[in-house]
Parts: C-alpha cells; sequence; structure tokens
C-alpha cells in the first residue's frame, strides 16, 4: 500500500485580506505523479509556494513525511526541504556557468564531497536526463527542452524525495514536451519519486498524471480529486468536464 507522502489539511491561503483558496484537503501518496491543475489565477502557484517552504499558511498544515513544514524549526525546515527537488518554469541556470557548475552547486554547497565525486555525479545525472557528455556546454548553447532537462538534472543533484515541477511544457513544442513527460515518467519508475506538477497542459495531465486535483478559483476550493482519466470518463463537474475536454463537453448531454 502506498504511504502518504505530502499531506494537506485544511489549508487556506491568502495575500493579506485576498483569500486564494479556503480549507483544502489532500494527500500525495509515495510514487504517485500528482496533479495540480485549474484556470488561469485559480492558486495553483500560490499552492506550489505553500508546498515547497516558500510561503506559510494562513490556516491549516502542509506536512511533508509526517512533519508539519510550517511548525518545524528553521533547521528541520531546511532539512526537509533538502529533500525535496523543485524545477521551475524558466529553468533559472545560471547563464555564465556551464553545465556541469550548474547541477555541481547543490553538491557543492550542501555535500561535503570531493570536486572529482562530485564530477563523476554530475556526470550521472546529466546522463540520467540523456545529457551525457554536454557538461562543458553553457545554457545558451542548448535547445529549450535541453534547458528543461539540464535544469531537471540540477533539481535531482542531492536525490530528492519529491519532484515538484511549475508548467514544465511551457515554452517547449509538443514534441520537447512529450520527451520531459517521458523522463518524468521514467524518472519516477527508476528512481521512485513522488512528483508534483503544476500544469494545464492536457497531453501531460492525461498522459503522466496518476492523481489530480482541479482548484476553483470562483468557491476557492477543489472542485474533484481523482485519476486524470477518471475525472475525464466520469465528469463529475461541468467545470472540471470543461477544462478536460478544452470546452468539447459543453456540447455533451450533462
Ligand atoms: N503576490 C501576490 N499578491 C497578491 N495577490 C497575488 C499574489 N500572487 C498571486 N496573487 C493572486 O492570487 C491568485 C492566485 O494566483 P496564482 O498565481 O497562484 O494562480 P495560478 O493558478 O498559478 O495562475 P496561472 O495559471 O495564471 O499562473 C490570483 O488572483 C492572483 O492575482
Amino acid at each position: 500500500m502506498q504511504q502518504d507522502h505530502l499531506r494537506v489539511t485544511d489549508l487556506t491561503m491568502a495575500y493579506g485580506d485576498f483569500v486564494v483558496m479556503r480549507g483544502i484537503d489532500f494527500t500525495v501518496r509515495r510514487g504517485e505523479i500528482f496533479i495540480i491543475m485549474g484556470g488561469s489565477g485559480c492558486g495553483k502557484s500560490t499552492l506550489l509556494r505553500h508546498l515547497i517552504g516558500l510561503q506559510p499558511p494562513t490556516e491549516g498544515s502542509v506536512e511533508f513525511d509526517g512533519h508539519d513544514l510550517w511548525r518545524a524549526g528553521p533547521a528541520q525546515r531546511d532539512r526537509l526541504l533538502r529533500r525535496m527537488g523543485i524545477l521551475y518554469q524558466s529553468g533559472a541556470l545560471w547563464s555564465s556557468m556551464t553545465l556541469a557548475e550548474n547541477v555541481a552547486l547543490p553538491l557543492a554547497g550542501h555535500t561535503d564531497l570531493s570536486p572529482q565525486d562530485i564530477a563523476e555525479l554530475v556526470s550521472l545525472k546529466l546522463a540520467l536526463v540523456g545529457l551525457a557528455g554536454f557538461e562543458a556546454f553553457y545554457p545558451a548553447e542548448l535547445s529549450g527542452g535541453m534547458k528543461k532537462r539540464a535544469a531537471l538534472a540540477r533539481a535531482m543533484a542531492l536525490d530528492p524525495e519529491i519532484l515538484f515541477f511549475d508548467e514544465p511544457s511551457a515554452g517547449l513544442d509538443p514534441l520537447s514536451a512529450k520527451r520531459l513527460d517521458d523522463l518524468i515518467l521514467h524518472l519516477r519508475d527508476s528512481l521512485g519519486s513522488t512528483v508534483v506538477i503544476v500544469t494545464h497542459e492536457l497531453a501531460s495531465i492525461l498522459g503522466v498524471g496518476t492523481d489530480a486535483i482541479f482548484l476553483d478559483a470562483e468557491t476557492k476550493t477543489i472542485l474533484a480529486q481523482g485519476h486524470p482519466r477518471d475525472l475525464l470518463a466520469h465528469c463529475p463537474h461541468p467545470a472540471v468536464r470543461d477544462f478536460l475536454t478544452r470546452g468539447e463537453s459543453l456540447s455533451c448531454p450533462a
């Protein structure tokens, strides 16, 4: 049986008086590819910021592996966050550094490994994302898809148990986006990582997601949770159905 890896309980998120979501609950189980989806402005990025320790809840809790991220002291929170890997939308590679130097950064900052061990690990991580031999390249010399994969190698440098992706397919052509999706699946299967993806790319949602939540800006709640294909097949709510069918369910009988 899969264990809970991330548990969100009665979470209210707000910017000052403006409430984004109210009293939401969900659980991400170990090994899941969990999708956070919903229309523009519903609060996906805000939720992600709460999950990765960048923004504290107004109310409620975020537990990672049984530890409350926000009730932990700074040192414990830092240890918990180190077990997470994050791939930001922009990739955020340092343009003045080679791929090897970019991927080596977290290893140099958080481990006591020798430069030689770091170099070996960097090559392993780059190989894992299909970039063996690109150690000496600069980000500007790579395609958009390659940059995302390099950023993924860096996000995996410290062997995270859980990987967060913020709109991974943004700016990629369909084939590069599919390649990134395949890589995410491969990493989950080979490393057993839990994956959380914020996206509104239908191909990714239906292609790799094993569980999903749909956030709704109007009600400020989660409208539906389940396997994306089940949500598509069983049309639990018109807004979810329309989202997953690009509005084509509007012409279907309810
Ligand atoms: N720093 C902020 N201060 C005040 N309001 C904010 C801030 N960041 C986001 N918001 C508001 O919170 C709501 C949720 O924004 P958020 O960026 O989380 O949505 P999203 O679902 O990620 O949107 P998108 O898909 O367009 O990126 C929006 O109404 C937004 O205007």
